[in-house]
Parts: C-alpha cells; structure tokens; sequence
C-alpha cells in the first residue's frame, strides 16, 4: 500500500482510516494571526481532544474543519472534497448531513422542549415528523433522560440541558461531532457525567469526536490530544499526524 501524501489529495483506499486531513492552514481576524499554518488528520472514529492556551486558536480550528469558517489558506480534505473551497450553501448541507456540534452555552432553542429540540435537526434533514420523534424520543431515553423530554431548557439542570445537547448532536448519526468546551459551564461532577455520556453515545453511533477543552481530565478521556499554540500545533501525543495507533498510514 502507498503511503498517504502529506499534501492535500482525496480520500482514497490507502488513506481510509483518516477521515479529515487538513493542511496548511491559516486565518488571520484583522492582524490576529489564529491559525499559522496548522497540518491536522483526523483518523475514523478517534476521540481527539484539541488544548492549549486561550487564545491560541483552538475554536478557530474547529470552526474552520467543521466549513463554519473559510481559512485564508489551506485545505480540509473530507469525502473527497475540499471543505475549505465549497461555497457556504454546500458547506451548510454537508454540516447537516455529517456532522454535529456540541458549544458551551446557549445551544438549546428556549421555547422547545427538549424532546423537540432533539426532533429539530431531523426534521430539518427532512425526516418525517413522526419517524423524527421516535428517533429523538430513543437518544434521550439512551442518556438517561426520557423522563425529562417534554421540559423546557430552563427547567433542566446545567448537565441535562449539556446532555440534551449531546442528545441533538448524535440524533443524526453524524460522521464527526465537533464538540468546543462541551462542559465548561459546568461544575466538574456534572462535566464527568456530561463527558462520560457524550463519549459513550458517540462510540455507540460510531461517530468520531473532536472536542476543544481546556480540561485536562476532559483530555484524558481522549484516544489522543493535540496542544495549539499561538495558532500551530506543538504536540500531537505522540502519534504522529495521519496515523492509526493499529494503521500502516503515516504522513511525515
Ligand atoms: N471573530 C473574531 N474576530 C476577531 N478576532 C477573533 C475572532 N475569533 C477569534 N479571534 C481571535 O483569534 C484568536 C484565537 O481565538 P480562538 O477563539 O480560536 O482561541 P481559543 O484557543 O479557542 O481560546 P479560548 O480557549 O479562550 O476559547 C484570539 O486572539 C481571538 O481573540
């Protein structure tokens, strides 16, 4: 088998355990340089974490591999395309149908129950209403929230709120779930408990996770952690970019 190239090509059969392989990137917010120039691949069903400094550029990189934010260069090869060079109406169709996103704060819709904040993405990806309950009804059940699905956000905890936002993210069976400070609000024994069902369910949907944190313990949890600094990678722990603890691949 060929090694995979440590530049930018599509994904192949000699590179089918990284899903994501991003090169080169940069992006500048005015003269803030957040990202200078940053090699990533992301191997099929890891749980990255991504640390480092505040400020160091850690959200930007999520944004840019999620195709939230266009970088000023580089390329984030996935599915044979570059997420980097789509326009934003392709860029938004593949965040539906592939990926998920857990934040911080802010990230239920208050007027919707919990039970329908979970339906939300399915029906938006077009699933029928009544498939899209059961669905939802089935993800809240798996983390231990069933009895809370017709609440409000405001008359949920800190962690199940967290968790009903975990709920959301995996209902579509995303490729990848890109998770930025999933329990930074919270206090840590409702991070564990937040961290442990988010890591369970997404091994159960085969869904690979890439969570920035600035937790150490939440870092541990991780098959694998890469620390940015002032916008470049300065350690992936010890597996080298591109390659599979098991793989063969390796790209430097
Ligand atoms: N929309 C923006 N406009 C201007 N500057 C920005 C913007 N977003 C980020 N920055 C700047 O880019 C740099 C990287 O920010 P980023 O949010 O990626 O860091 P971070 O590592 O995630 O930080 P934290 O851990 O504090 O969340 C910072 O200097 C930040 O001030």
């Amino acid at each position: 088998m060929s090694t995979a190239s440590a530049t930018a090509s599509p994904a192949s059969a000699s590179t089918a355990q990284v899903l994501m392989h991003a090169r080169g990137l940069e992006l500048a917010f005015g003269t803030t340089r957040a990202l200078r120039g940053i090699d990533l691949d992301i191997a099929a069903g890891e749980v990255l974490a991504v640390t480092g400094p505040s400020g160091s550029g850690k959200s930007t990189l999520l944004h840019v591999l999620a195709g939230v934010l266009t970088p000023d260069a580089g390329t984030v090869q996935y599915g044979g395309r570059n997420v980097a060079s789509l326009g934003e109406a392709d860029r938004a169709r593949l965040r539906l149908a592939e990926f998920g996103f857990i934040f911080q704060f802010g990230q239920l819709l208050p007027d919707l129950s919990a039970l329908d904040n979970v339906t939300l993405p399915l029906l938006l990806a077009g699933v029928s209403r009544r498939r899209a309950l059961e669905r939802a009804h089935a993800q809240l059940d798996a983390l231990g929230l069933g009895e809370h699905e017709r609440k409000l956000p405001t008359q949920l905890s800190g962690g199940q709120a967290q968790r009903v936002a975990v709920a959301r993210a995996l209902v579509t069976s995303p490729r990848i779930l890109f998770a930025d400070e999933p329990t930074g609000s919270l206090d840590s024994l409702a991070a564990e408990q937040t961290m442990g069902a988010l890591l369970e369910a997404a091994r159960a949907a085969h869904s690979t996770l890439v969570v920035v944190t600035h937790d150490a313990r939440i870092a541990a949890y991780a098959d694998r952690e890469v620390i940015i600094r002032d916008g470049r990678v300065s350690l992936d722990n010890g597996l080298l970019q591109g390659t599979r603890p098991d793989g063969e691949e390796q790209t430097r």
